[in-house]
């Protein structure tokens, strides 16, 4: 695993709930200290470091008496108030120990859909990095309903490395790394010690979710890897409760899975479009459109035989197959009544139906991004 950790300079460490709080026990303050003195290690040795933290739900659970889950969203959205308190200051304490700042970052899913937000989230986790601050991010669960969730911090986590262009995700978990199955369910179970991060064979070991103080489980921990790759980030999936995991990793010692990114990085805004999670519409396409898509072309409204939902010009629509399938999603160049008035129709018609032409596509391709390739 050397080089990958090695000439990491920006990384992202994602801690999961059973972990930090011992599942459900309360904040396990020894591991956070530890944690903390590992990270002012790393910071020491001039790597910058974004800090992921689950918790806040099972932290205030705790402080509330509650001992199971509950399912009702407000009363989540209530324990993870309560419980991010303590997050907070137990990590403000633990990191101050090494004379380190921190900052706390609340995001949405929907922070990131918009751009503008997205851009200023990006640059100001960018400015804290350069103050030597370490930000510590989980998802603002107050204010999410379960539509702009992106509900597991492993995708959090991902969504992360890909806005502060980390170099590395480590996700700290109750398992040593990822098994060919899961260890709690079967004994012959092995660790992986790398993979590529786009393997499908990696979806299937992981099924399952995860214990009822985390959410994921390992499926979106294997997500998240594919998704940090998409900027270029390996993964690496290991025990928190390993002795010096993060030094040791940074020296370049195999500890846990890693899950290399094996493709060719997408531009900073290809990314961020990639990472839509909630799209506003879909373009069902032709046969010929599929195979012009495929071969690097824009979308031109001639290949389009269905528009589905409402958008405005500039919304994020999903390209589908004609069987349904995404392929592709993009920037639409036209709201959905406009594009449903010049599907089917050649580019020179647009004048003539809707008495302007914004651009001859419907996509163009620098706002394209596919999803199969
Ligand atoms: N192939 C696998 N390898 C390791 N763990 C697995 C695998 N499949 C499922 N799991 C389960 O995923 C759990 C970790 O997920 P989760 O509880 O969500 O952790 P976290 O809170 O750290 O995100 C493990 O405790 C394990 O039972
Ligand atoms: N935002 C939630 C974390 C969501 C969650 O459970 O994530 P994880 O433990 O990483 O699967 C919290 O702080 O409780």
């Amino acid at each position: 695993m050397s080089e990958q950790l090695t000439a990491a300079r920006r990384l992202v460490v994602k801690v999961g709930s059973a972990l930090v709080t011992n599942n459900g026990a309360g904040l396990d303050l020894g591991a956070i200290n530890e944690w903390a003195r590992q990270i002012a290690v790393l910071r020491a040795a001039g790597r910058e470091v974004v800090l992921v933290s689950s918790g806040a739900i099972a932290c205030g659970m705790q402080r509330l008496g509650w001992s199971r889950r509950p399912s009702a969203v407000h009363e989540l959205q209530a324990a993870a108030a309560v419980g991010q308190m303590g997050l907070a200051q137990v990590y403000e304490s633990a990191f101050a120990a090494h004379q380190l700042q921190t900052a706390q970052v609340l995001l949405t899913h929907e922070d990131l859909a918009d751009r503008k937000r997205y851009l200023n989230a990006r640059s100001t986790l960018t400015t804290l990095l350069g103050l030597g601050v370490v930000p510590i991010i989980n998802e603002n669960d107050t204010v999410v309903t379960d539509e702009i969730k992106f509900g597991d911090n492993d995708t959090l986590g991902a969504l992360v490395a890909n806005l502060v262009e980390a170099d590395c995700l480590i996700i700290l978990t109750d398992q040593l790394g990822l098994f060919t199955a899961d260890p709690r369910k079967d004994a012959s179970a092995t660790l992986i010690g790398e993979a590529r991060a786009g393997d499908a064979a990696l979806e299937t070991m992981a099924g399952g979710a995860g214990t009822q103080y985390g959410r994921g489980g390992m499926i979106t921990k294997v997500l998240a890897a594919k998704r940090a790759a998409r900027s270029g980030a390996h993964t690496v999936i290991a025990s928190g409760r390993e002795a010096e995991v993060l030094p040791r990793l940074a020296r370049g010692e195999s500890v846990g899975t890693l899950l290399v990114a094996d493709t060719q990085p997408l531009t900073a805004r290809k990314q961020w479009l990639a990472d839509h999670l909630q799209l506003a519409g879909s373009l069902t396409l032709d046969a010929g459109a599929v195979d012009a898509l495929r071969a690097g072309s824009s979308l031109l409204p001639v290949g389009v035989s269905r528009v589905d939902g409402d958008f405005e010009r500039g919304a994020a629509v999903a390209c589908l197959t004609p069987e349904g399938r995404e392929i592709a999603r993009g920037l639409a160049n036209y709201s959905s009544s406009d594009a449903r008035r010049i599907a089917r129709h050649g580019s020179h018609e647009l004048e003539a139906i809707l008495g302007y032409v914004d651009e001859p596509e419907l996509i163009h391709r620098d706002n394209l991004i596919l999803l199969d390739c």
